[in-house]
């Protein structure tokens, strides 16, 4: 399979463009014309650069408004469609992407278009040129790709053939399955692209909100299956019209393209073997069995403030690492390391973030297979020195250059705690009945959400949640739940637009995405929550007029409201069952503990009572004068 990708997917200037798309892994590329008019290179010298950087031109778009022209527009469009040919054949594109047309002037009827495109692919032909032609959504006549299939077969030449957008498409609900009786060989190029569930004007969505396959909410798998089973076999190129992506980095821009191909066609592989093109088989999706541990890193006298709070939580230290400064604290099946060591990662992440939850373990079937998946996928391993007694554990980096470490209860890896750490008797203060981890919830700028969503779907058996705008005080805050069926994996990954909210404020000050919360499940809020007062824990205050309304809303009983209210227990409910949610102070510039108590099958993360939770924590932050 080859891939390619169009130019106005991502940032710069032309050469920019080229050049991330080349280092991301791309075999080709296709040139929008605006990329090209604005860049001050001659058609020869865009040329060469793109064979510098071994891409091959797949196509140069798009040519509009063309078909069903009375004259003397008609002839009209004909002058320009050979000055495009002059350019194609100077910048050694070789096929011309034509999208229906939106011209008040075009006429409609599918053998007027046949015909223009008949004598088109004539004109193409004589030079060696083919041309394309694709159903725009929003195109007066033509806007399904089954008119345009039937443009196309009616021209009848061997110099037209179909252009497919998995957007248009999709977007309009039209059953790929419609797309697997069309011949591969006349289906010229296929674009690909996905977009977050959006009721809005098509155009507009198109333009502006476009993502990666797998980043958004569309069927593309099924697209990329009905195409493979036509037999094409020309390249998948991304077409991704999206304001942040103009505006991101193009080479994670360009990455996550790649990525996205990758694992699409992997899909597709798994999907219909019998039909997929030749793509290595990367090891399956890799189900997470749970969070193992989560690590700080920590100079000497946070450590300590950290030690104070996890004790207060109910946390004993269980063992120390036999070579190197790092601590384990355990309660139920939590862990969370302290790292202090002066060298290695945890160092450089605590000189960069300073204190930070800068690391997490996995558990997975098979560790070794996790990483393979991982670096198929173009995830950066991370490896470092293993001292004597210490064993290589399988990671890659994730958010914020932290890592991601995968452990297996198979390998020499289910024996890490016994071989690294020297256990200590390790006395807990009133223990707190914590079981495990509920959720760990990452914050980042919007802008990279995407690049993470993508990164856990492709890699792991995660499903997404819906975003949901969740109001802080000064502004709003995005989060999304990637979380698998079982509920042993449950992350949030929140995007601050604004350095004003709580979260845009703890990645400005700690200098990038990390976690910002660890949530730990308990089997009992209320018990939980008398063994952290008698441990001294004082748990972030909530607003009375929380519970007057909780007592309206809801109607709890004024004894419930009694309790939740003493505790400072944030509540909610679905359809499936309740949910129960305490928050620790701040710790540093913003990071903090919740405990929450899940009760039936309730789904959420308590979103309803966010605004009031991050009110209370500025309050805690900015004490009101
Ligand atoms: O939005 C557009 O005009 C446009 C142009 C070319 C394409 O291939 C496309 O999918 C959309
Ligand atoms: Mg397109």
């Amino acid at each position: 399979m080859k891939t390619s990708i169009a130019t106005v997917s991502i940032s710069g200037d032309l050469r920019e463009k080229l050049e991330a798309i080349a280092a991301a892994g791309f075999d080709g590329v296709e040139i929008f014309e605006n990329d090209f008019l604005a860049f001050d290179r001659s058609p020869a010298e865009v040329r060469r650069m793109a064979e510098d950087l071994g891409l091959e031109i797949t196509l140069f778009q798009p040519f509009r408004d063309f078909e069903g022209l009375p004259e003397p527009q008609r002839s009209a469009a004909f002058d320009r469609a050979e000055r495009k040919f002059d350019l194609m054949e100077e910048l050694g594109a070789p096929l011309m992407l034509v999208c229906s047309s939106v011209a008040p002037a075009a006429l409609g009827g599918i053998d007027r278009a046949a015909a223009d495109f008949r004598e088109l692919g004539e004109r193409a032909g004589k030079r060696g040129l083919k041309v394309g032609f694709e159903a725009l959504a929003w195109g007066r006549h033509v806007n399904d790709h089954r008119d345009a299939w039937e443009v196309v077969r009616r021209a009848d030449h061997a110099s037209v053939g179909l252009i497919l957008d998995s957007f248009h498409s999709l977007s309009r609900k039209i059953n790929p399955d419609t797309i697997r009786a069309i011949p591969g060989d006349k289906i010229f190029i296929v674009q690909l692209a996905d977009a977050p569930a959006l009721d809005m004007d098509l155009l507009y969505w198109s333009r502006h909100f476009r993502n990666m396959p797998g980043e958004g909410d569309l069927p593309v798998v099924e697209f990329a299956r009905a195409v493979a089973a036509t037999g094409y076999a020309g390249p998948l190129s991304l077409e991704i019209f999206n304001d942040q992506f103009r505006s991101g980095s193009p080479r994670t821009i360009a990455l996550d393209g790649h990525r996205s191909l990758i694992y699409l066609m992997d899909q597709v592989r798994e999907a219909e073997p019998e039909v997929a093109p030749r793509v290595p088989a990367l090891p399956p999706r890799v189900p997470v069995k749970g969070v193992s541990f989560v690590e700080f890193t920590a100079d000497e006298t946070e450590a300590d403030t950290l030690r104070g709070m996890l004790g207060q939580l109910g946390f004993a230290r269980t063992g120390r690492h036999r070579t190197k400064s790092v601590e384990r604290f355990s309660q139920g099946a939590i862990n969370i390391i302290i790292n202090t060591e002066r060298e290695g990662l945890a160092h450089a992440a605590y000189l960069t973030h300073g204190t930070s939850a800068y690391a997490m373990g996995l558990l997975v079937e098979d560790a070794a297979a996790t990483l393979e998946r991982a670096k198929a996928l173009g995830a950066q391993n991370f490896a470092q020195r293993v001292g004597p007694g210490e064993l290589s554990i399988p990671a890659v980096r994730g958010v914020g250059g932290g890592v991601i470490y995968f452990l297996d209860d198979h390998s020499d890896l289910a024996s890490v705690w016994d071989v690294e750490f020297a256990p200590e008797p390790g006395t807990a203060r009133a223990d707190a009945a914590l079981v495990g981890f509920d959720h760990v919830a990452q914050t980042m700028n919007y802008e990279e959400m995407l690049t993470w969503i993508l990164f856990y779907r492709s890699i792991f058996v995660v499903d997404k949640g819906p975003m949901v705008d969740v109001v802080d005080p000064s502004g709003l805050v995005r989060s999304q739940v990637i979380a698998n069926g079982e509920g042993s994996l449950r992350l949030t990954l929140n995007g601050a637009e604004s350095r004003r909210t709580l979260a845009g404020h703890f990645i400005a000050e700690t200098f990038g995405s990390s976690v910002q919360h660890i949530a730990f499940s308990s089997a009992d809020i209320f018990a939980t929550a008398r063994a952290l007062k008698a441990n001294g824990l004082k748990s972030l205050e909530i607003s009375r007029n929380y519970y007057d309304d909780l007592a309206a809303r809801l109607g709890l009983d004024a004894d419930m409201i009694g309790k939740l209210a003493e505790h400072n227990i944030l509540y909610d409910r679905d359809a499936g069952g309740e949910f129960f949610q305490l928050y620790t102070p701040n710790f540093g510039e913003g990071f903090f503990f919740e405990v929450v108590q899940r009760v039936g099958t309730y789904a959420g993360y308590g979103a309803v009572n966010a605004p009031f939770r991050i009110a209370a924590q500025k309050r805690s932050i900015r004490p009101a004068v």
